[in-house]
Order: C-alpha cells, then sequence, then structure tokens
C-alpha cells in the first residue's frame, strides 16, 4: 500500500472490493505540485431577481426554446428563486476542506461555478492575484459529455483567455469518476436502503411479492452529444457502447445492481432512463423519458418503483423537480409504490474518494493506484483532441492533449505509471 494516510483521513482507494481491472489504454498525468483545489460546479439562482439571468447564462448559445426556459423558471420561482445547488457546493467544500485537514494535505478549496456567482473566471482571477500558479480542478459531474466534461474545461479555457492569464495559471483536472468507489459505494447503500423501504411498503399493503424496479435516471443530452462522448472500449459496439455516456451509467448500475440483488436482470428488474430533455423537439436526445418508461412498467404490473439517481452529484434542482415532484407524481398517478435514493453530496466515501483523486494528480500524498469498478476506467486524466466535441464551434480547452491553452503534463501510459493494487491490499 503506497498510499500516505494522516490521521482522520481514509482513503476509499484501499477498500480492496473496490477493485477491478484497469483499463490499461486510458492515460494517466504526471503528479504535480499544485497551489490550490478548485471546485467547479454549475451554480444555481439565490432569489427570484436571479432566475432568468441564470437560465441566460446556462443556455446562452444553446438554442434552447424560450417555452422551455419559461417552464424551468417556475421549478426555481416555486422554490423561492432558490437552487439548492449552491449550498450543497458549499457543504461539499467545507467537507473537502475537512477531509484534507484531516490527512495533513494543506491545500486551500476555492470554489467557482459555470452559471452562476462566484464565477470561474473571477475565482481564477483572485487565485492568481493571492499567488497561485497550478490549481487541480474538481467538477460535481461525474461521466463523460459536452456538458458533463467538455464544457467544464472549456470554462476554464475561456477564463484563462478572457483575464490574460492563460501561460500564467495552469489548471488540471481530476479524472471522470462515475466508476470511482467514493461515488458509487454511496449509491449501493441508498439503493439497498430504498429497495428495503420500498418492499416493506408493498408487504404492509399485503403484497410482499410484487414486482419492484429499480429506474436509474440521468440527465438526458442531444444522442449527437451521447455519440460524441468517447468511446468504449467494448466489442461489438451497440450505440450504447459507441457512446462513453451511455455506456458508463449502464455499467455503473450493474454495479449497483450486483451489490444489492445480484441476480437483477437488465429490461426487468432494473433499466436506464433519462430525465430533463430540453432543445428542441425535432432534436434527438436521449430516451426513454423516466415517465414514458414508468407508465410502461405500471402498464406491465410492476408495483414498486426505487428511483436512483444516478448521473447527479448532489440533490440539486433537477432531482428535486424532475424526480421527487414530477416522476414522483406519475408514480402516484400510476399507483406505483416509489422511492427515490440519495445522491452522493456529502457522503464521507464520497468526499475521501475525491481527496484520493485529488492524491492521485499530486507529489506529496500520492496514491499511486487508481480504484474503478467497472472495466471502462479509470478514466484518462488528459482527454483526447476533440472527445466530446462542442458542434457549436471550437473553444479554448483545458486537461486535453494537444491543446495550447492551460494544457496540464500530458499524458502517459496507465501500466508505467500506475502501481495497480488487484483485489489486494
Ligand atoms: C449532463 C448534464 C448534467 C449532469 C452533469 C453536471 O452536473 O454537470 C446537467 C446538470 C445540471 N443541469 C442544471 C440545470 C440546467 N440544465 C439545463 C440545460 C441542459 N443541461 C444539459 C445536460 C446536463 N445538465 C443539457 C444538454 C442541457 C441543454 C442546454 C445545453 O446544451 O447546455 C438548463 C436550461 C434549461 C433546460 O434546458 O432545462 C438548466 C437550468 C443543473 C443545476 C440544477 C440546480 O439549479 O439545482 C445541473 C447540476
Ligand atoms: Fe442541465
Amino acid at each position: 500500500m503506497s498510499a500516505v494516510m494522516h490521521d482522520g483521513g481514509t482513503s476509499v482507494a484501499q477498500d480492496a472490493a473496490a477493485q477491478a481491472a484497469p483499463n490499461p489504454a486510458l492515460p494517466v498525468a504526471e503528479p504535480a505540485e499544485y497551489d490550490a483545489i478548485l471546485l467547479a460546479s454549475f451554480g444555481g439562482p439565490e432569489g427570484q431577481d436571479d432566475v432568468i439571468p441564470f437560465l441566460r447564462n446556462v443556455t446562452r448559445g444553446r438554442g434552447i426554446p424560450d417555452e422551455r426556459l419559461e417552464e424551468v423558471s417556475h421549478h426555481y420561482r416555486k422554490n423561492g428563486g432558490i437552487s439548492p445547488i449552491n449550498a450543497q457546493n458549499r457543504a461539499l467544500k467545507a467537507a473537502l476542506e475537512a477531509e484534507l485537514a484531516a490527512r495533513g494535505i494543506e491545500l486551500p478549496v476555492l470554489w467557482g461555478n459555470r452559471n452562476w456567482d462566484p464565477y470561474i473566471p473571477t475565482v481564477l482571477q483572485d487565485a492568481y492575484d493571492a499567488g497561485h500558479r497550478r490549481l487541480l480542478m474538481v467538477s460535481t459531474s461525474a461521466y463523460s459529455s459536452y456538458s458533463s466534461c467538455r464544457q467544464y474545461r472549456e470554462d476554464i479555457g475561456m477564463a484563462l483567455t478572457e483575464t490574460g492569464l492563460d501561460g500564467k495559471l495552469a489548471v488540471d483536472k481530476v479524472r471522470q469518476y462515475f466508476d470511482h468507489p467514493g461515488f458509487v459505494v454511496p449509491f449501493i447503500e441508498g439503493t439497498a436502503i430504498s429497495l428495503a423501504k420500498v418492499r416493506a411498503e408493498l408487504a404492509a399493503a399485503g403484497t410482499p411479492d410484487a414486482p419492484v424496479h429499480v429506474m436509474f435516471a440521468t440527465h438526458s443530452i442531444p444522442t449527437r452529444d451521447a455519440e460524441a462522448a468517447g468511446r468504449s472500449v467494448e466489442e461489438p459496439r451497440t450505440f450504447e457502447q459507441e457512446s462513453a455516456y451511455v455506456a458508463q451509467h449502464l455499467a455503473v448500475a450493474r454495479v449497483v445492481m450486483d451489490a444489492v440483488e445480484p441476480s437483477a436482470v437488465e429490461g426487468r428488474d432494473f433499466s436506464l432512463v433519462y430525465q430533463s430533455r430540453s432543445g428542441a423537439p425535432h432534436v434527438p436526445w436521449l430516451e426513454p423519458d423516466i415517465n414514458d418508461a414508468l407508465a410502461e412498467l405500471a402498464e406491465a404490473g410492476t408495483k414498486g418503483v426505487v428511483v436512483v439517481p444516478l448521473g447527479f452529484v448532489s440533490d440539486h434542482m433537477e432531482v428535486l423537480w424532475d424526480l421527487d415532484t414530477e416522476a414522483a407524481q406519475t408514480c402516484a398517478e400510476l399507483g406505483l409504490t416509489f422511492d427515490r435514493s440519495p445522491t452522493p453530496g456529502t457522503h464521507p466515501k464520497f468526499v475521501a474518494g475525491l481527496v484520493d483523486m485529488i492524491c492521485e494528480r499530486t507529489v506529496e500524498n500520492n496514491i499511486a493506484q487508481r480504484p474503478a469498478m467497472t472495466k471502462l476506467g479509470p478514466w484518462r486524466d488528459v482527454c483526447n483532441p476533440g472527445c466530446c466535441a462542442n458542434f457549436r464551434g471550437e473553444k479554448p480547452v483545458i486537461a486535453e492533449g494537444g491543446s495550447t491553452i492551460g494544457l496540464c503534463s500530458g499524458g502517459r501510459p496507465a501500466a508505467s505509471s500506475t502501481a495497480v493494487v488487484q483485489g489486494g491490499s
């Protein structure tokens, strides 16, 4: 075990059960010396006056119809114009600070958002003014796709250009962590609890053997974006395998089911569904929509549903509205017993897992082994040029091979640089 731990800090990477065969094809970056961590997130409104400006920020140049913005504004309006996401990120920042301190790692945590205050360009300028020269970004987004990976990297690239800090301030990014045990284990725990709850309710209603289905929900994205999210390594390549976004979700769903109910069959006992579609109706997005899928299940005789928000890191508006409000309502109408399991949020294992991934990249306290619970990962530290393409034109980007903006040290084959511990510790 090469990881150096200090009192109080727990490394999820030391959990032997979490080890799966790594994918040696994906490059890892050289460990570097960092001055600070940048917790990068989506951002959300903090009052009624913020709602429209926030929505304009989110959809700038993305062709989202006005009716959709109007509809989404109500989700926020009904909550006082407040998204829960900023409070959740403040809590995550505090939890990261505590875990870093517990491990004796002296890295400040800065927080910046793509779409709301504190805005990333301001945070980068402040970081530079405070004397920082190299930051490591951790985003609140686990999977590969334009919206969940590249857009974060572009927003840093644009901010470096806009502030004139390109070449003066380097920003690297930890890998997408969809299959890191720190992200997955909280879902396993939550799914098990929700399943027991739904079964208990059905039993109390006199139908203990009624069929229960686990629905893994994630954000729908345009199918074109899904296809551009990077290829899976599996052969033969079905559509799912062509799209890393879909393949990653399916693989994690399988891992969760293997842990809570190994006999579960995809399609019958669990499925991957999509929520929060926007965009023009004629543009194809990933399907089925969760509400349509619920209706089909009810039709086929399912009596209980566990909804697992597999695509999300915290219980923000997309979870509270699309799942806890809309999907819950759909279930009520269909007579389905419903429970929604939690997101990782500030689960101690999630926080420890993020710090482990920080340690994968730092010279000090370096963690050489990179746990991954699916054979798709551990995902790459530095993206391929053009991966998760922006179809609206190229922008400066960080953490990508071949880029000149804020370029980090590049990649080398994982096999030569990771002391991967398989099954042992
Ligand atoms: C993959 C993905 C994630 C997960 C990864 C991640 O977490 O980053 C995510 C998260 C989130 N999405 C959020 C909110 C919104 N997303 C929108 C629009 C869009 N999301 C997209 C994708 C994703 N979105 C896409 C392809 C669009 C179409 C426009 C475009 O191509 O950019 C819109 C505009 C209106 C609408 O179209 O719904 C809003 C308001 C919030 C904040 C919630 C809160 O406030 O608590 C969060 C965390
Ligand atoms: Fe979104």
